[in-house]
């Protein structure tokens, strides 16, 4: 099966060759390719280049796509969409006045989501989920992590888990699985911790990698929640099965978690809001991703991550959605690359950098996902008519995407 697509008034994000992330100053500029056409052969990008280089055999599919712009799907590394229900009461809450941290204290939050999920069946889970998988890929994500941690008993995490499985079976978008049972200590284990943590390492862990259902271990590493030492368990515990660490550090204060998931490898640490010298310090040169979730600081009206500081320091930054029922109801990229922009300062070349390269790194697909660069998959937006690509933040509460291909198929 071959497409040409022809007459694209700008390629974004081309790159020749792979490359793995983009970091500090690098992040500035996006590379363009204006009056081009993109080949795609089967599911991969197999030619692009200028419009005078356009190949003239006979194609399965011509698209004439005068106007109009083609980037890489978005790569979405941190989201929970699979879950029960949703929380819009909570919602109505924090409206009169309650913080996240008084919801959850009142029983609500993690544990009401995990409620909700213990008692719904497998069947209506994937059911409800499906429905959001389809809403983000038209939204042009092409590449989405899903985490667990709404089960909370090894039951509940395993269905979770089989269900983002059975996405992954039955959809053509690239999904990754993180298990993240210490998403908040269950109500038994309230004055158990080291119970509930011996839980997770002894029989979670192994129980979820012998089945292959989780590449990614997280944590909830927060005041309140899972500290330093215990989410250095987890995540060794994780490793010794195979799983790498991405983790949920700093959402609400800094404990020094940054500098342990450094110390362990992690791939990516998310959220971020709440940053000091010396986390920038400890993540300068390392492997670990810093993941940037606007929309959930927009949500639930917190600070954004300080990603301005965060470049000029010299560091990388990937964006994510966070998708979840509780903080970001949403798992639409486009609203979060305007966001980044609109509230944490990055320029629109910074944002969709944030959003393809660097989201694949953070996600662990960058050799197929992530740029327009020959051999790698082909998942691409089509948008609408725009003036630049600028139009794409700025226009936060438009739909300028017009079509959706992933791994080679239109959607
Ligand atoms: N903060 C931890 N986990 C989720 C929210 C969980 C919830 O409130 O349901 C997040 O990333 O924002
Ligand atoms: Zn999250």
């Amino acid at each position: 099966m071959t497409i040409l697509l022809k007459n694209i008034k700008e390629i974004l994000q081309v790159r020749n060759q792979h490359i793995d992330k983009l970091e500090g100053q690098e992040m500035k500029t996006l590379p363009v390719l204006e009056n081009a056409f993109l080949l795609i052969e089967n599911d991969i990008i197999k030619d692009f280049g200028p419009m005078s280089d356009c190949p003239t055999a006979d194609f399965d599919e011509v698209i004439d796509v005068t106007g109009k712009t083609v980037l890489p799907t978005w790569v979405d590394s941190h989201t929970h969409l699979v879950y029960a229900g949703n929380r819009e009461l909570e919602f109505v809450d924090r409206i009169n006045g309650l913080s996240y941290e008084e919801i959850f204290n009142r029983g609500g939050g993690i544990l009401n989501s995990a409620k909700k999920l213990q008692e719904l069946s497998e069947e209506e889970l994937y059911e409800q989920s499906r429905k959001r998988l389809e809403e983000v890929i038209q939204q042009g994500t092409g590449a989405v992590e899903i985490k667990s941690g709404y089960g909370l008993t090894l039951e509940a995490e395993l269905k979770m888990l089989r269900v983002i499985k059975k996405l992954k079976d039955n959809y053509p978008i690239e999904i990754k699985a993180t298990f993240l049972g210490a998403h908040a200590f269950p109500t038994a284990y309230k004055d158990n911790h080291k119970g509930y943590i011996d839980l997770l390492v002894d029989e979670m862990i192994p129980a979820i990698a012998k089945e292959g259902l989780a590449e990614y271990v997280d944590a909830f590493l927060e005041t309140g929640y899972f500290s330093c030492e215990e989410t250095e368990r987890i995540i060794q515990a994780g490793q010794k099965h195979g799983m790498i660490a991405k983790v949920h550090v700093n959402q609400f204060t800094a404990i020094g978690g940054i500098e342990m998931c450094v110390k362990n490898g992690a791939l990516s640490v998310d959220h971020l809001e709440i940053v000091t010298d010396e986390d920038i310090a400890v993540l300068k040169g390392s492997k670990t991703m810093p993941v940037a979730l606007p929309t959930c600081s927009f949500f639930i009206s917190i600070p954004y991550t300080p990603a301005r500081k965060m470049i000029d320091a010299g560091l990388p930054i990937a964006l994510a959605s966070d998708s979840n029922p509780g903080t970001t109801p949403s798992g639409n990229m486009n609203f979060v690359v305007s966001t980044a922009c609109i509230k944490m300062r990055m320029t629109p070349e910074e944002a969709i950098n944030a959003a393809t390269i660097n989201g694949a790194y953070a996600m662990g697909v960058g050799q197929d996902y992530g740029s327009i660069t020959k051999g790698k998959k082909a998942s691409l937006i089509i948008t609408k008519p725009l003036h630049s690509f600028y139009e794409l933040p700025y226009a936060f509460g438009s739909n300028n995407i017009e079509q959706v291909i992933l791994n080679g198929k239109l959607q």
